[in-house]
């Protein structure tokens, strides 16, 4: 089977590309290329050739044209890619001539899929082609960069080489221990699974920043009404996104904002102030702003002062005392009655005066940001993890891992240890694809566009 489809936007754009993937790719597509030399030479195997694509005497397009002959292709079969000018029409009319030539319709990922089922790539790096696709920060679209050249498929092969070691030295020990009454020493290899177990859940800790650069960081702004947050907003944005009045409980809803600070993106949440109120509607706002507060990565909590704080502050200090917060004593320019230390020992290193009026103060809140979360940009060597799905499987693999270790140093069964060693071999098998089952497959490949 020969597939097609439309691998770029169907919008108006400079270039378009249909791509062929299957037997017949070549075949199908000397049917409409015409140029000076033929695409079927097989000197001109990834050679880039100029002509036009002709359907029933009729010019469609000026176009380029490359074959790939296989295996040294994106997906391991033949290949045709027609690229031609961008804009629905035309590339649909292409396509078309495709099906009727004898072309199947790709379905989402299907190229990739096959690249896959071809050993061209593992399932992490065709992951990471989604991801990279859907990328929306600096710091996002380098993770999944690093995914899809192989970081994390090269780190898992590792895992599980190990693990096949282990396996194979256990295995030995039970065929050894059924003919000698002596129990065996197993410490050695309770070492090495102490230490491949140490990395493994070295790797999974990364999972949390890794996920935070991968969908940006949730952040909160929260607070009594009045004290600044919408000011907050618009001044990190350098826009004037949300209302601001001198009246307390101006913001009932919660208002959205993406930042993207230095490549990290920011997803801001500006709320309504918290207060006890009668006010129905500021009420269901407040519930709102709770549940934001909730859910954050970072808080912003912002405190007016140039007053005491009273106990709605204290209520609202109490509330976020275990969370990540960077606390704002705002409306400096009033003259403070609350000091950096008096809010210090709640949240130390994380109090910075402002006065927004004045737009004073958001640099230090910037870096402030930056350091937590950018801190030591993730090494050139470091391998880390931000699908959900990878996490998953991970913890699994280290949960058998661990119950396999108890097994062995508790002298017993060192047949079970195996078992759940196996188990810890296929569960990291699943995350580079080699022992993934046809729903992980189907699963994942859904998640693709059509033309990937
Ligand atoms: N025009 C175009 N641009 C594109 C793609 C494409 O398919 N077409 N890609 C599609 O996603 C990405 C590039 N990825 C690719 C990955 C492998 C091969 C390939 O031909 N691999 C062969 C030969 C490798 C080599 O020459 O060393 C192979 O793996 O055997 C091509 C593109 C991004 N840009
Ligand atoms: N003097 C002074 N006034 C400020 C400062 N920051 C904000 N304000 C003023 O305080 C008032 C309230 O600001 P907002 O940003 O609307 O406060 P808020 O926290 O969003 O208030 P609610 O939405 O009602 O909860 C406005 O009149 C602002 O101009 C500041 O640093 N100094
Ligand atoms: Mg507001």
């Amino acid at each position: 089977m020969t597939i097609a489809a439309i691998s770029t936007a169907k919008s108006p754009a400079g270039i378009g590309i249909v791509r062929l993937s299957g037997a017949d790719s070549i075949a199908v597509a000397e049917k409409f290329f015409r140029s000076k030399s033929a695409l079927s030479d097989p000197l001109n195997d990834r050679k880039l050739l100029y002509g036009h694509f002709v359907v029933e005497d009729e010019i469609i397009d000026e176009v380029l044209a490359v074959a790939f002959r296989g295996p040294y292709s994106y997906t391991g079969e033949d290949m045709v890619e027609i690229q031609a000018h961008g804009g629905s029409v035309g590339l649909e009319r292409i396509l078309s001539a495709f099906i009727d030539g004898g072309c199947e319709a790709a379905m989402r990922g299907e190229f990739t899929k096959i690249a896959f089922l071809n050993g061209k790539l593992d399932l992490t790096e065709a992951e990471a082609i989604v991801d990279m696709i859907e990328a929306d920060s600096v710091s996002s679209q380098r993770q999944s960069a690093r995914q899809l050249t192989g970081h994390l498929y090269r780190k898992i092969e590792d895992f599980r080489r190990r693990l096949k070691d282990t396996l194979a030295h256990l295995v030995a020990d039970i065929d050894f221990s059924t003919e000698e009454v002596e129990p065996v020493d197993t410490s050695l290899l309770e070492n090495t699974t102490e230490e491949l177990l140490g990395e493994m859940k070295a790797l999974l800790k990364t999972f949390k920043r890794g996920k935070m650069i991968q969908d940006g960081i949730a952040t909160s702004i929260i607070g009594k009404p009045n004290v600044g947050k919408s000011s907050f907003l618009n001044a990190i944005l350098r826009e004037d996104k949300a209302i601001v009045t001198e009246i307390p409980g101006t913001t009932r809803d919660v208002l959205e904002a993406s930042y993207s600070l230095d490549g990290i993106h920011l997803r801001m949440q500006d709320t309504a102030g918290i207060r006890e109120t009668e006010d129905l509607v500021e009420k269901m706002g407040i519930e709102r702003a709770l549940k934001s507060m909730d859910t954050a990565d970072l808080i912003i909590a912002i405190f007016d002062a140039s007053r005491p704080l009273d106990v709605e502050d204290l209520k609202i200090i109490e509330g976020i005392r275990d969370k990540r917060v960077i606390c704002l004593l705002n409306k400096q320019d009033l003259g403070s009655v609350v000091t950096v230390s008096d809010l210090e020992k709640y949240f130390p290193g994380a109090v910075l005066e402002t006065s927004l009026i004045r737009q004073e103060g958001l640099k230090a809140v910037e870096d402030l940001i930056e350091s937590w979360f950018l801190s030591g940009e993730v090494a050139a060597d470091e391998v880390q993890i931000y699908s959900l799905r990878h996490k998953n499987l991970l913890s699994a693999a280290i949960e058998s891992m661990e119950k396999g270790r108890d097994d062995l140093m508790a002298g017993i069964g060192l047949d079970l240890a195996e078992v759940y060693f196996e188990d810890a071999f296929i569960k990291l098998g699943e995350i580079t694809g080699q022992t993934a089952g046809e729903e992980v497959l189907d699963h994942v490949f859904s998640k693709f566009c059509i033309g990937k």
